[in-house]
């Protein structure tokens, strides 16, 4: 089932993201609860979020493992369903995959048989496009993630930031209205993740994609975001949303100002309740059964 999306401004939802009105939103989550029937319980992974995400804005969200992060974003993905509560972007609901939202995961996700640019290309040539403007617009993205000269190079020939970055550009190439990245750079080495941050960050706002991000990383949520969205140890729900004020276009100086410490410093104590809950938990699982 659709619904038309309202062209005008869109009103607030209940509860959390009181700062809605006056804009127009891309993506709109609606009091979205999610559970899991195992053998022994039921898990409510995501419990009654709503937010929404205006076009063109980073957000990040972050929150201790096991708070439904990944559940939420395969919810927004069309990845996931049996949940209550409704996706909307551009104004319909999400019933499945869409073409509308493009999704990283944390996982090597390239096709190890294909070049980069033949990678980048791929969703190209799958919706039909004819071979000349799929390579040049690959061959774009693929030089816009800073992999020029490496067109012809197969994954193996490449770090794990480069294939990285491919995946990036193969999503982008597809140009979808809403990027979701489930933790891109957690495989990588720190030097790495904060070079690709940097340059996922200038894409960001050279192309002004509507980014939603999930990190564990608050230095990384803070350096890139417009808003974070923090949530709560299972069930996951949303304790905070906290504007990141800091001046763009932003480089990589701004993690050596004074307002990106308070940012982190604001961000970690509303994190650190949750984190330390959850640390709780599972050092009481891990007593209960050695006991
Ligand atoms: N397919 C599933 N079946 C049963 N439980 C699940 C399933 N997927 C997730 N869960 C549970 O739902 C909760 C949320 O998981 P999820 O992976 O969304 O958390 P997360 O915040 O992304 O964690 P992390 O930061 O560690 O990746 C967890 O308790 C998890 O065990």
């Amino acid at each position: 089932m659709t619904s038309p999306e309202p062209s005008a401004p869109v009103p607030p939802l209940s509860g959390d993201t009181s700062a809605v009105v006056g804009w127009t939103a891309a993506l709109r989550v609606m009091n979205v609860t999610k559970r899991f029937h195992t053998g022994r319980e039921i898990v409510t992974a995501v419990d009654d979020v709503s937010f929404d995400v205006r076009e063109g804005e980073f957000l990040s969200v972050i929150g201790p493992s096991g708070c439904g992060k990944s559940t939420l974003f395969k919810i927004i993905g069309g990845l996931l369903g049996g949940f209550s509560g409704e996706v909307r972007v551009g104004g319909r609901s999400i019933q499945g995959p869409h073409r509308d939202i493009g999704m990283v995961f944390q996982e090597e996700s390239t096709f190890p048989w294909r070049s980069v640019l033949d990678n980048v290309a791929f969703p190209l040539e799958a919706s039909g496009m004819g071979r000349a403007e799929r390579l040049d617009r690959a061959a774009h993205f693929v030089s816009l993630v800073g992999l020029k000269g490496f067109e012809r190079r197969f994954p193996s020939e490449l770090s794990g930031g480069m294939r990285q970055r491919v995946a990036i550009a193969r999503t982008l190439a597809f140009n979808p209205k809403i990027l979701l990245m489930d933790e891109p750079f957690a495989a990588l080495d720190e030097q790495t993740r904060y070079l690709l941050g940097d340059k996922v960050l200038q894409i960001q706002q050279a192309t002004k994609q509507t980014t939603l991000l999930i990190t564990h990383n608050i230095g990384e949520a803070v350096q890139l975001s417009d808003r974070v969205l923090v949530m709560t140890y299972r069930p996951g729900r949303i304790k905070a949303v906290v504007e990141v004020d800091l001046p763009r276009p932003r480089s990589d100086d701004v993690i050596t100002s004074d307002a990106f410490a308070r940012h982190v410093a604001g961000l970690w104590r509303n994190l650190k309740e949750e984190a330390s809950r959850g640390l709780a938990e599972s050092e009481a699982l891990v007593s209960g059964g050695a006991g």
